[in-house]
């Protein structure tokens, strides 16, 4: 992995250009996501732990979304349950190139690891196949919120019985009270991971027109829209949280 600390924005900029998931930020993205969002790795890692009791045999695990692959590998380090594949997807050429350069790295280390297919594309294009598990690791809130039903209702209609879709997200909160109150933890918890205010506000800026987030309240009513018949939230560390819905 990339040790390259994020510097993107610790200098002023003129104007801050919109975030997007481009060479600069696929260099720093690692160090981004463990400073930025509270939680991430122990997300990650239990995703893991999740997928493995939901993992039907012979089906697919996608990781949509999957930037450089932390969720892919973290289901490789888990699944080990017979006959499934992991199909990693995501439109950013710049992450798709890294990613593959890394689970190529996991490929090399460990053996008996399920295999992969690392797909270059948009998630509101592809055709599912049948799946026992679908990771949405803080990509939803970048899909344009007038898709979102859609695709959930496709990923719905691709699960298998037992299968599980796991749904992690930044989240608004209705109360203002709430809201204002885990924003202001959420920026601590960046200056306390070494962010300076500069870069805090910038980012904030970068993210503001590209990310946006939900509700816990809006996301359970999309997903039983959707055809799911359960949610159950598993994890919550300030205003980050993850899901799972069964279909
Ligand atoms: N329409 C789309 N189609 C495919 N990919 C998309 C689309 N829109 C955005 N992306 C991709 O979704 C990813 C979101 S990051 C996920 C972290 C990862 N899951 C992790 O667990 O490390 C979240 C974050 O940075 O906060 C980026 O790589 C985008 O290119
Ligand atoms: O940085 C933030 O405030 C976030 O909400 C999370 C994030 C993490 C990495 C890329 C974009 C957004």
């Amino acid at each position: 992995m990339s040790k390259e600390p994020d510097r993107l924005f610790a200098q002023p900029l003129a104007q801050v250009p919109d975030f997007a998931f481009n060479e600069d930020v696929v260099r720093v993205f690692p160090d981004m996501i463990k400073r930025s969002v509270p939680g991430y790795p122990t997300i990650v890692e239990n995703l893991g732990v999740l997928a493995a009791q939901f993992a039907q045999p012979n089906s697919v695990l996608y990781d949509l979304g999957a930037s450089l692959g932390a969720v892919t590998q973290a289901l490789r380090r888990h699944v080990r349950t017979d006959g499934c594949r992991v199909i990693a997807v995501d439109n950013s050429a710049a992450m798709v190139e890294r990613c593959r350069e890394y689970l190529n790295g996991q490929d090399s280390m460990f053996q008996e690891l399920l295999p992969v297919e690392v797909i270059e594309g948009d998630i509101l294009a592809l055709q599912f196949q049948p799946a026992s598990v679908v990771a949405l690791n803080f990509t939803l809130q970048f899909i344009a919120p007038d898709q979102r039903t859609a695709l959930l209702g496709r990923i719905r209609q691709s699960l298998l019985p037992g299968g599980a879709l796991i749904l992690s997200e930044k989240l608004r909160f209705n109360d203002a009270k709430e809201h204002a109150l885990l924003t202001d933890l959420h920026i601590a918890f960046k200056r306390a991971n070494g962010y300076s205010e500069l870069e805090i506000a910038q980012k904030r800026s970068a993210i503001e027109n590209v990310m946006k987030p939900d509700s816990l309240e809006e996301h359970r009513e999309r997903l039983l829209a959707a055809g799911f018949s359960k949610v159950v939230p598993w994890f919550q560390c300030l205003n980050f949280a993850s899901l799972i819905a069964l279909p």
